[in-house]
């Protein structure tokens, strides 16, 4: 079988995950975390705690030094205070999860086509080697509503689309909110950061769906990497657990608080801040129990606009980190075709050593 693998999309995966959790399969040796690589389980969110942050108190300077100390550290936490109701984030979840529980032909009327990133499907298979994730999922832009794809916004349920309209929009608001108090949190103009996503800032909702699998142990819903956006605004499922966050090495459990969004920072605010925040490492666990389901929305900026580290960041205790960079989404996937690592690429190189 393996030799006659080929790298051409779709031909690789002889059977979708949503019907291998459906017959109760042995994930094939394409799922499986290889060596020992798949880490501990161990849950030390007890030793180190995701914070909780109200957004609604961020004028005051106790609560915006939490948020630089959050970021700074963990690169994410629990955002409260948000103004979006419970019944409002539980309707968010549900058209999520009526799409998903349509029966697979409906679904496919909205299939990611073959070298796109956007639309209904399973991982875009870039190499032989690559591990799979036990997830499928729904990418859609969202902002700018220019470049909305709208055939393929599902048409069931009939309220998907006025639902994440709402739910763009309001994120949107949180996030100019959320880049503005970053800035002040390091003593910054208000708009040293926001003013480098442009008015035409981009926001991509991926709703993700992670059906049951009788190996998690071996296999992982979302393999670790970091988010190439500015920022991450995620809504998790309202009970099912899953989501890893790694600091000091270990895999930190998320939990799920349900009237809490988790934000997190991608690797354009890492280099934006010189490093100061964290682009965290990040991975989803499989369970053998229930189904989950996550909507992460990213905002990155206008992919023309070259980005880098705020001068005022950089001194010679900080020197600057990364070079000014555009279209950091084309780098990022590029790396990731390659197997590297974006963020290293932009890095510039330390030649202190060298002197
Ligand atoms: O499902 C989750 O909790 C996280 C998903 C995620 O990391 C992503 O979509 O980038
Ligand atoms: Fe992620």
């Amino acid at each position: 079988m393996a030799s006659n693998l080929k790298v051409s999309e779709e031909k690789s995966v002889p059977k979708s995950v949503q019907e291998m959790s459906m017959n109760g399969d042995e994930p094939p040796s394409q799922y499986l975390v290889k060596g020992n690589s798949f880490g501990s389980v161990m849950d030390s969110s007890i030793l180190i705690p995701i914070p909780i942050i109200d957004v609604s108190l961020l004028s005051s300077e106790c609560e915006l030094e939490k948020l630089r100390s959050a970021l700074s550290s963990v690169g994410c936490f629990q955002a409260i205070g948000h103004g979006m109701s419970d019944s409002f984030l539980d309707k968010v979840r549900e058209v999520a999860k009526h799409f998903f529980a349509l029966p697979e032909e409906e679904k496919q009327k909205y299939a990611r086509a073959v070298n796109e990133s956007e639309g209904y499907g399973n991982d875009r298979i870039v190499s032989e080697k690559q591990v799979l994730d036990w997830s499928y999922r729904l990418t859609l832009h969202v902002l700018p509503k220019a470049k909305r794809r709208l055939f393929l916004w599902p048409k069931d349920p009939s309220d998907f689309s006025e639902t994440l309209e709402e739910f763009t929009t309001t994120v949107k608001s949180m996030m100019d909110h959320l880049l503005r108090s970053m800035a002040r949190s390091l003593n910054l103009e208000e708009g040293s950061f926001l003013d480098q996503f442009g008015g035409q800032s981009l926001m991509m909702a991926r709703f993700n769906f992670y059906p049951r699998c009788s190996r998690p142990d071996l296999v992982l819903g979302v393999k670790p990497h970091t988010d190439r956006s500015g920022i991450t605004v995620l809504l998790q499922d309202k009970e099912v657990e899953g989501l890893q966050v790694l600091v000091d090495d270990k895999w930190i459990n998320v939990p799920t608080i349900p009237e809490a969004l988790l934000v997190n920072i991608g690797d354009q605010m890492q280099i934006m801040s010189n490093g100061i925040f964290k682009s965290i490492l990040h991975r989803v666990v499989t369970n053998t129990e229930n189904l989950r389901m996550s909507v992460a929305m990213f905002n990155e900026p206008e992919p023309e606009n070259e980005i880098g580290p705020v001068e005022s960041l950089t001194d010679e205790t900080r020197p600057r980190l990364y070079r000014n960079v555009k279209n950091y989404g084309v780098i990022n996937y590029k790396c990731y075709q390659e197997g590297k690592i974006a963020l290293e690429t932009v890095k510039i190189a330390d030649t202190s050593h060298h002197k």
